[in-house]
């Protein structure tokens, strides 16, 4: 079955944390239209950017783009940004159950509005792109469903009613939206975290959760209290209402992993038994310290794959290693991987490979290793680094192994957590380590039987990830931070695989940089 949608993507006054904003919305809704479709359906989504001044594409999170790596949504690598006033049709079809969200991949769009900030996405930009880089700071909101307080806790309201803007009747734009559920059930919930920069712990009082599903691919059932989920990860998890039925429970969610002064974003579960005007007696949950990394480990190695989900293959054609640097180039702060930072290029590597068009980008391959002496737990020695738009290609079908190793940043004592995101693909994770991946150690201490596939795995501070997949997908995918001003910051690469075997790239998405002039002189002639 082929289902239709139109997206108009246009920017629009909104009142997501009771404060106005402008913010990207589609159809003038914000957040955007949900998209319901069967395994094996067509979606067929034109979109036509209604933006004015600036492009757009859409990347659907989650989708493996089987056959479409044109409509995989990533502007410079599978795209051209579409152009104001011009219609893309992303066509693909939907390969996998589960909840998948979709968001901006240009510039720094996926920040116009996801948590909040009340700077815009290009004010944001600049300053990361400034010398010295003005760091874009905390979000002033998080949104639950696209709704948030600002400078407002839910749960002081019912304490304090003098607060304003912290009454609310129910219909209010930015009121919460209410879980509500009966006694006695089971109910799946179904998480994503879409975040610019937070990393999130989500908790209900009184309740535990059953962590069931990660990425669309089902894990080994846990039971937790609260659940971390970094930005690009999905979750579903079960919620028994097995509670004392008199009572509503608040639902938080809160950052971790980040010093971060930003409020715990709050709604209600509201038992059917009484009105969702209950004040829950119960306090929020507390959301677990931000630096209590050990906690986070703790729950990330619980995520083993289910009984019977298909097992990486025993041994990898290939070992890259990538390692994560905080770099300079003069004054101007940047991310680089084995010390290159990726910038773009204005023609889309689908089209240039495809197309052997060859100086549109660094024909040299990025480095696949990074010398064995760097101290991943001191500064950087030699902090500056290099912009580069080089490709890692695989043979079709090549089993890869990947280490993302984090190190310490350009501040003594500091290293953060980066959730790398697969376009194309999922992959299993294989482990998480402390310190530098020492193969002759490490390798044999891998996860080969129950790794959980995902699309989204996290590097802890000063740690390792090791991956593994099959580059059996032909495109060209991004692999990259998760957070937006990071991968801004040129904090991805780019894998490319089996383009050859690409029948015919829409000429709708390419018609920018080489290949539109490649297509005005096959005209021409
Ligand atoms: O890239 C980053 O820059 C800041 C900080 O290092 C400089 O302000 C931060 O926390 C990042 O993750």
């Amino acid at each position: 079955k082929v289902r239709h949608y139109k997206f108009d993507v246009e920017y629009i006054y909104k009142t997501p944390d009771c404060l106005e904003h402008v913010v990207m919305g589609i159809n003038g809704q914000f957040p955007g239209p949900t998209i319901k479709a069967e395994v094996g359906d067509t979606l067929d989504i034109a979109l036509t950017n209604k933006l004015h001044t600036e492009g757009t594409v859409i990347h659907w999170h989650g989708i493996r783009q089987i056959g479409t790596p044109w409509a995989d949504g990533t502007a410079a690598i599978s795209q051209c940004a579409i152009n104001p006033g011009e219609t893309f049709h992303y066509r693909f079809i939907v390969d996998r159950p589960g909840t998948y969200f979709y968001h901006g991949h240009y510039g720094m769009q996926r920040a116009a509005g996801f948590d909040l900030w009340h700077t815009s996405s290009h004010e944001q930009e600049v300053g990361l792109s400034s010398a010295p880089m003005r760091w874009i700071g905390e979000p002033q909101s998080l949104l639950i469903n696209g709704r948030g307080q600002f400078n407002c806790s839910l749960a002081a309201n019912f304490v304090n009613t003098t607060l304003p803007q912290c009454n609310f009747k129910g219909g209010e734009e930015c009121a919460p939206k209410i879980l509500q559920v009966a006694p006695k059930k089971t109910y799946r919930i179904r998480i994503a975290s879409t975040t610019s920069l937070a990393s999130l712990n989500l908790a209900i009082s009184n309740h535990t959760l059953v962590v069931v599903e990660a990425d669309g691919n089902y894990v080994h059932p846990f039971t937790v209290d609260s659940i971390d989920i970094y930005s690009g990860e999905t979750y579903s998890v079960l919620l028994h209402t097995d509670q004392d039925p008199s009572q509503n429970y608040w639902l938080s969610v809160g950052i971790i992993s980040r010093k971060s002064d930003t409020p715990q974003a709050l709604t209600i579960l509201n038992y059917n038994t009484n009105p969702a005007s209950t004040f829950p007696i119960l306090p929020p949950p507390i959301t677990p310290l931000w630096d209590d990394i050990e906690r986070s480990k703790e729950f990330t190695k619980q995520i083993i794959s289910r009984m019977g989900t298909p097992q990486p293959p025993k041994t990898a054609d290939r070992l890259i290693y990538l390692l994560n640097t905080q770099s300079k180039i003069g004054n101007f702060i940047k991310w680089a991987i084995n010390n290159v930072s990726l910038t773009l290029p204005t023609t889309p590597y689908l089209g240039a490979i495809k197309y052997k068009l060859n100086n549109t980008f660094d024909r040299n391959p990025p480095p696949e290793r990074f010398p064995l002496d760097f101290d991943i737990f001191k500064t950087p020695v030699n902090p500056s680094t290099i912009t580069g738009n080089g490709v890692y290609t695989f043979q079709l079908n090549e089993v890869v192994d990947v280490i993302l190793q984090n190190a310490n940043m350009l501040k003594e004592n500091t290293s953060e957590v980066h959730p790398w995101h697969l376009h194309g693909h999922d992959f299993w994770v294989l482990g998480y380590g402390e310190g530098k991946f020492e193969p002759g150690v490490h390798q044999k201490s891998l996860n080969l039987t129950r790794a959980p596939l995902r699309n989204t795995a996290v590097i802890f501070p000063y740690g390792w990830t090791a991956l593994r997949f099959k580059a059996d997908n032909p495109g060209v995918w991004a692999f990259h931070c998760h957070i937006e001003p990071h991968l801004h910051m040129g904090m991805g690469v780019i894998f490319a695989e089996g383009v050859h075997k690409i029948r015919k790239v829409p000429t709708e998405a390419l018609t920018c940089g080489a290949t539109a002039k490649m297509f005005l002189n096959d005209t021409l002639h």
